[in-house]
């Protein structure tokens, strides 16, 4: 039999599968095996935004003008930015004296551009929408729906002060400190639309904030012959409703009744289309590389008098999180309040960590460990696979080889059954991919399945090859810290490097969210709260100490870097277990376990997310704050 890393489930027969169907997977051209979209005149759509109105905008007064001088400038008006702004304000700051810009036209970041037909969140809404306490707003169900979310971030903005403080269709182009001033300069180009040239603008800001999230570049996979391809075809996050019919809030895709589609992926985002997508199509090929584990969602909506329960003490909002956290770190604080699919995944502690520190020696016990916890949760999906798709053949296709922490895992509860309509058909490519496109179909081990469109649910680039992984390559910001310090050429160089996961030694000012060097959990949200809060209290701190004369620079010292990167390395091998995982974009695509020199193993290890756990890297912020002292940063003002 063969071995291999990361795997050791009790089943040797199952052992031998996840070995075999991972080895099917793993393509030698790696992250080569996606288009870089620069180059592609096809893909030069996703750079349009489909939901803006540039009149509207074009009329309005912009909230940022070339010259402009702010105390906090926050690029990212998703998640991140929203709880930024509004822990900023929590910590005492004024709303005025923030300005947020974005290449959308609107607040929500993925919400934003993400308009699919069935997009939902999968973590329940009690803990996924932010600052529910203080919004004191009921979720219309237990797994919020896309346009809900949306205009719930909208409302965080209204509600906080700040909606008019966002300068839209902007994006970020290059950030660069300014020592003798103690600002950062900042070029920004306003997309006007097509009817007016693109504007130029520099602002000077005391403080930038990056968060721009980590899953927003739409990635393409190469498939030979889409040139030749005369369908019409489009990427899920810049969803095309004059080809499907329906809207954003009305999924009602009667332009498909007459045509055969073709939907390529079947990752979280396809779990949600493709019951949408069965509802209307003439005919529906889905296209298989890797199938998901889709378990049951329980969607149902929000109960009043169950939420008056939920709501009754003040803190229930983070108490609930964290339960979930320490439920998917495999270390649960008491019951398990939501119970759900998500939360009774106790081996994503895999993917996140988990309490207690694993020495190398350890390592092996600690997989089979986590395969132990794994294996019943991954047998039941799979038996659940067998009881709702009637074809034997095309369940066996659906059924998930890997452990639940290598490839995020799905819930729906009409994903599977689709596969039992007449007008569906599964092309499984046996974990190798399309062959190609030809006129008028997708190719698969020779055979052509003849479509009219082609829906592209191939997710996103996490990492571009050669990148550096460091904030300012997932922003598309050039940022040059002090002495000319280019972040990306730093990262590069070294791995991530940080203090607590947000912020850079040379790089004064400058704070982002995570996640290399962070904790993390499946609920985005709660880190994202967590670090804002965190950074907005340092911030708060720092101008008390030194006044807020508008020239307080706040910047780790090297030494609490370094120290930081060590405690990150010690605690790495917790997650051992990603070693050998099925490729997917937590793993660049197996890209990090062809990896091989001591050194740069060390430095990927350094660079990764805190392994012990959320609840871990919480009591550590937690015990730094309680010391009072901000150590590790060097704050200076008045200057
Ligand atoms: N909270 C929520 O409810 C949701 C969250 N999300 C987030 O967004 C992330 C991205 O999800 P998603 O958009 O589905 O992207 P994914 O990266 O998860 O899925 C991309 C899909 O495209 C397939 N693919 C890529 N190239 C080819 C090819 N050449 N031939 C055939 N198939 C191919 C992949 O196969 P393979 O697996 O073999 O690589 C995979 O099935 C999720 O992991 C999640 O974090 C998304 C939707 C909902």
């Amino acid at each position: 039999m063969e071995s291999g890393p990361g795997v050791a489930v009790a089943d040797p027969t199952i052992r031998q599968k996840y070995i075999d169907e991972r080895n099917k997977r793993v393509r030698p051209e790696g992250l080569k095996q996606f288009l870089k979209l620069a180059d592609s005149a096809e893909f030069k759509y996703l750079d349009d935004d489909p939901w803006v109105d540039h009149d509207a905008f074009n009329r309005a007064t912009p909230a940022i003008a070339d010259g402009d001088d702010v105390k906090f400038l926050l690029v990212g008006a998703g998640f991140g930015g929203l709880l930024f702004a509004a822990n900023l304000i929590k910590a005492g700051f004024k709303a005025a004296d923030i300005r947020i810009v974005d290449i959308a036209g609107g607040f929500g970041g993925t919400w934003y551009w993400n308009r699919y037909p069935g997009l939902m969140c999968d973590v329940e809404s009690y803990i996924y929408l932010p600052l529910l306490e203080e919004m004191g707003y009921m979720p219309k169900h237990r797994y919020a729906y896309g346009p809900e979310i949306r205009a719930y971030s909208e409302q965080i903005a209204q509600k906080w002060g700040f909606a008019d403080k966002a300068l839209f269709r902007a994006s970020c182009r290059s950030a660069q400190w300014d020592d003798a001033a103690k600002r950062w300069t900042i070029d920004i180009t306003e997309n006007r639309g097509p009817k007016e040239p693109k504007k130029e603008i520099k602002v000077t800001a005391q403080y930038m904030f990056i968060a721009t999230g980590t899953l927003n570049a739409p990635q393409i996979p190469v498939l030979p012959g889409f040139d030749k391809f005369k369908g019409q075809h489009f990427h899920t996050s810049r969803w095309n409703y004059d080809i499907t019919g329906g809207s954003d809030v009305d999924w009602t895709l009667e332009k498909l009744k007459e045509k055969r589609v073709g939907i390529i992926g079947t990752g979280a985002t396809a779990v949600q289309a493709i019951p949408q997508l069965a509802k209307w199509a003439k005919h529906l090929y889905v296209f298989q590389r890797t199938p998901s584990s889709v378990d049951v969602r329980g969607q149902r909506p929000t109960d009043p008098e169950e939420w008056k329960n939920i709501t009754s003490t003040q803190g229930w909002h983070r108490t609930r999180g964290e339960n979930f956290n320490s439920q998917i770190s495999n270390a649960p604080i008491g019951e398990n309040i939501i119970n759900d699919g998500w939360s009774r995944i106790s081996a994503y502690s895999g993917l996140i960590g988990s309490p207690g520190i694993v020495t190398p020696e350890k390592i092996p016990e600690h997989v089979a460990k986590l395969h132990a916890c794994d294996f019943d949760r991954a047998e039941n999906v799979r038996a659940r696979t067998s009881e709702v798709v009637k074809d034997p053949a095309t369940a066996e296709k659906l059924k998930h080889w890997y452990p639940s922490w290598c490839k995020r895992p799905a819930f729906h509860d009409e994903y599977l059954p689709a596969f039992n309509l007449r007008n569906v058909t599964l092309v499984d490519t046996d974990g190798k991919g399309v062959d190609g496109l030809t006129e008028d179909a997708v190719v698969v081990k020779g055979t052509s399945y003849p479509i009219d469109v082609l829906i592209l649910s191939t997710g996103f680039a996490l990492r571009v090859e050669g990148g550096s992984g460091s904030p300012a390559q997932g922003a598309g910001v050039k940022v040059i810290g002090r002495d000319g310090l280019d972040m990306d050429q730093q990262w590069l160089k070294e791995g991530a490097e940080t203090l607590h996961g947000v912020t850079s030694h040379g790089f004064p000012n400058l704070f982002w969210p995570g996640p290399l060097q962070a904790g993390v959990t499946a609920n985005f949200t709660f880190t994202l709260a967590m670090l804002s809060s965190h950074i907005a209290q340092i911030l708060a701190e720092g101008e008390r100490r030194v006044g807020s004369s508008g020239k307080a620079t706040v910047e780790a010292t090297k030494a609490a870097q370094d120290a930081w990167g060590f405690e990150v390395l010690m605690r790495a091998a917790s997650l051992a277990g990603m070693s050998g995982c099925t490729p997917s974009y937590l793993n660049s695509e197996g890209v990090l376990d062809k990896i091989t020199d001591p050194q740069a193993q060390m430095k990927m290890a350094r660079g990764s997310i805190w392994g012990e756990g959320i609840a871990s890297y919480q009591d550590v912020l937690k015990a730094w704050h309680d010391e009072g002292e901000l150590k590790g940063f060097e704050i200076k003002g008045n200057v």
